[in-house]
């Protein structure tokens, strides 16, 4: 992969008109094309040198062309090759049509396609141009090559598969590897897409960069390249209190332990002091289960008030256990000049009145950080999650925009957005992240990196990223304890 743009995505509207600037440039938009399919060929070849047959499905569009350049190449190569087409071929335009006359290969209707053993799948019916839920003949395609466990490779996308959303229009075909093309689009990350994808190979096929730099945007995928510049490095110099001071609420005497893996957390991610701030009654509680992070009996919001008066006091965690009303917008509310990661409970707690809380934190720089999963977003921004036309990356957005807030929508392809237009999407956690207690191990390790002066944007994006790694380095089986102690920094 070009490293220039290994983290862009770019959506398939934003990649037409790339292929359009490349057009008007003087390129010669076939070559692309022919680059296209020689490579889809190359792959097809490398991963299934034993395949008794290709079978390349070829759509009406220029997938479909690149479908015919794919499908001319394997036979080159000695191998056996079958075509089947959706649509009257000689309706093909422009460089799909080219690449249709170059390829001498007979073909049949897609609907006579009967899957042999042996047989390996080159989808190219549908990729960028899909725009709306693919055809029955598409669909029993479909169903028969999932019946006959064919393996498939994708021209793209696996067709039936929305570039911009990662929904699937329909039905869509699960390969096990998908050839693109300069960048990743947005369903080879999100779900179901990604998993539909299979391994993605991002192949150069001579777009100048500049071109696609014109159309990038500020949306990619996560990776140390995106925040390693702002994270926070302890020297010679350094003293616990040059480090930061995360203060991480707890809840009432039954519900401790959400809050004591966030601080423990904070804590592992480097910040200088991490504090419990426990109401009385959970002091004992928390007391007995605490080493390196202190605590503090902070019942009211007096009691916070007067503990906000010292400055040092510059990180918060609030929502894990804390329980769900009014104390809790309380406590929130004043922490509205500090930086804030508000998870569970407390993101809840507004369910009835997220503009109180949004208000809050409007002013100057970002410094709220929400961590909602699919519930919690769903209380906070009721119309923007069943709004079906927008992708998580259009939701996490506009959400990001509307409480002047860094939004990270978790899930197994978390989206970290940020008011000003920056989107990272997260593809690097295992699935065993799954467990109880490992968004408060989350929550804890953004604070602490807030607490270090990170900022928002920035400190969300490392936190998930590390998050993952962790979660890798644990491995299955995890516990959110095991999780902490497997953060690296
Ligand atoms: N990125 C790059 O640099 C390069 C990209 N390249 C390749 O180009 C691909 C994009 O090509 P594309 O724009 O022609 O779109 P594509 O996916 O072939 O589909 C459009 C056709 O499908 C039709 N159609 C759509 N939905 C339908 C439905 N539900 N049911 C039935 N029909 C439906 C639609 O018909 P219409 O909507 O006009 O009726 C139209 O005929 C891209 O994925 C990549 O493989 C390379 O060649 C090299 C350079
Ligand atoms: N299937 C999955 N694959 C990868 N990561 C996941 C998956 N499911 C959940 N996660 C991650 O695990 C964490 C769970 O957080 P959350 O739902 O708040 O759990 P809890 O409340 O138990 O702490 C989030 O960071 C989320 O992104
Ligand atoms: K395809």
């Amino acid at each position: 992969m070009n490293k220039d743009c290994e983290n862009w995505l770019l959506t398939p509207a934003a990649m037409g008109r790339v292929d359009d600037a490349a057009a008007r440039s003087g390129m010669n938009s076939y070559g692309l094309m022919e680059k296209a399919g020689q490579a889809v060929s190359a792959a097809a070849l490398r991963l299934f040198p034993g395949a008794r047959r290709f079978v390349v499905l070829s759509g009406p569009g220029n997938n479909g062309g690149d479908g015919y350049v794919t499908a001319r190449a394997l036979s080159e190569a000695g191998a056996a090759v079958s075509i089947f087409r959706l649509g009257d071929p000689s309706r093909l335009k422009g460089d799909a049509a080219t690449a249709f006359a170059h390829c001498l290969l007979d073909g049949d209707d897609l609907d006579a396609y009967q899957p042999w053993a042996g047989d390996v799948v080159v989808d190219a019916i549908f990729g960028a141009g899909l725009d709306r839920p693919v055809p029955d003949t598409v669909r029993h395609v479909i169903e028969r090559v999932n019946v006959a466990s064919i393996p498939v490779i994708a021209v793209d996308l696996p067709s039936g598969l929305d570039g911009r959303t990662g929904r699937v229009l329909g039905a869509a075909f699960t390969a096990v590897h998908t050839v693109t093309f300069m960048t990743r689009k947005p369903a080879h990350v999100l779900l179901p897409g990604r998993r539909l994808c299979g391994s993605v190979e991002v192949y150069d096929i001579g777009v100048p960069m500049r071109i696609v730099a014109g159309e990038a945007g500020c949306v990619r995928v996560n990776s140390p390249s995106e925040w390693q510049y702002e994270f926070p490095s302890e020297g010679l110099e350094s003293h616990k209190f040059s480090r930061g001071h995360l203060t991480v609420f707890s809840g009432p005497a039954a519900a401790t332990g959400a809050a004591r893996l966030s601080a423990a957390a904070g804590l592992r991610i480097g910040a200088g002091l991490v504090t419990l701030a426990s109401p009385t009654a959970a002091l004992e509680t928390n007391a007995a289960q605490l080493t390196a992070v202190m605590l503090k009996a902070i019942d009211n919001p007096s009691d916070l008030a007067v503990y906000l008066d010292d400055p040092r006091h510059n990180a918060f965690v609030i929502g894990p256990g804390f329980g769900i009303g009014e104390r809790t917008r309380a406590f929130a509310l004043a922490l509205k000049d500090r930086l804030v990661v508000l998870d569970a409970d407390a993101i809840t707690s507004f369910r009835d009145e997220p503009n109180a809380l949004f208000n809050a934190f409007s002013g100057g720089d970002f410094r709220l950080v929400l961590t909602p999963h699919e519930g919690e977003f769903a209380r906070l921004f009721p119309d923007l999650a069943t709004d079906e036309r927008q992708s998580k990356i259009e939701r996490a957005l506009a959400a990001a925009v509307r409480a002047h807030a860094v939004i990270v929508y978790k899930g197994a392809d978390t989206v970290i957005a940020a008011p000003d237009g920056r989107v990272l999407v997260n593809d690097n956690a295992p699935a065993w992240l799954a467990t109880a207690g490992s968004g408060d191990v989350l929550a804890g390790m953004i604070g602490g990196l807030l607490a270090q002066g990170m900022p928002a944007f920035e400190a969300a994006a490392a936190g998930v990223f590390l998050h993952g790694k962790a979660g890798t380095a644990a491995g299955r089986g995890l516990t959110s304890e095991h999780l902490i102690t497997s953060i690296e920094r």
